[in-house]
């Protein structure tokens, strides 16, 4: 494949994944989008949670596998290294489309918060949550975990430097500060349908299972650094989650 090949698969996947991510905050607030978590098809209760937790799964299974270095060395035999990142990107985003189009809302509420001030309030923290992810992923690399810094080295001819270990601003509170906005985005609703709950504890499994991989590869990678970060600092709550190893 050719250079300017990769570099427009690259951006394309880029856009692609931004326009479905965002689309994921109208799905989980039900505002602005015309599918969303308490909003679509209905189906029959179980043939509703069958389909919704195979989509979870879906989107579990890709995420993991497809970020294990086994997979990525197996995959880059064949696919050009500079858009392994790419690919990955741009297949979240059709999971995610999957996710909202075969999504069925399963009725029914376990809470419903009375009141303008704690609903707003539960809405802040909502937002906030979204931040923390959009921030960190800056404060991490936003350009290379999106596969954007990939292809512009590719287009330079330039090689990508080894990973390194950083601590910055949330970092310093908790390893894993997009998780955490992640899991405040999805709990904090002053609204909590069947439905909205089992995308959030499905969410939260797949997140607490994904930390476990994802930190097998970091102290793979970095060493001693990152294990004695992981004593040091909580996982997803400040404080707790330390390792004990
Ligand atoms: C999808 S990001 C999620 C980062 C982190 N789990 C979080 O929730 O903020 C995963 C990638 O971030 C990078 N990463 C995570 N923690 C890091 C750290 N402390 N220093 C450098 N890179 C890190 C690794 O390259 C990892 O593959």
């Amino acid at each position: 494949m050719a250079r300017s090949l990769r570099f427009l698969f690259g951006v394309t996947a880029y856009f692609f994944f931004f326009v479905t991510f965002v689309y994921l905050i109208g799905f989980m607030t039900n505002q602005l989008v015309p599918r969303s978590i308490n909003v679509g098809p209905i189906a029959g209760t179980w043939q509703a949670v069958l389909i919704n937790i195979g989509l979870i799964a879906l989107f579990g299974i890709q995420h993991s596998i497809m970020a294990r270095p086994a997979f990525k060395a197996a995959l880059t035999r064949f696919w050009p290294q500079a858009i392994e990142r790419s690919l990955y990107v741009m297949l979240t985003g059709v999971v995610l489309c999957l996710m909202y189009w075969f999504w069925r809302p399963i009725p029914g509420v376990l809470w419903s918060l009375e009141g303008d001030v704690i609903r707003t309030v539960i809405w802040a923290i909502a937002a906030s949550g979204w931040g923390i992810v959009f921030i960190s992923t800056f404060l991490i690399s936003h350009f290379e975990l999106f596969g954007l810094h990939q292809i512009w080295s590719d287009l330079r001819n330039r090689s990508l430097p080894a990973l390194t270990f950083r601590q910055p601003l949330f970092y310093k509170l908790v390893r894993h500060p997009i998780y955490t906005g992640f899991l405040l985005a999805f709990w904090a609703t002053p609204d909590m349908t069947y439905g909205h709950l089992l995308f959030a504890a499905g969410m939260t499994i797949y997140i607490i299972v994904g930390i476990r991989y994802e930190e097998r590869d970091l102290k793979d990678n970095l060493g001693e650094v990152y294990k004695e970060y992981s004593r040091q600092v909580g996982m997803v709550i400040p404080g707790l989650g330390k390792n004990r190893d």
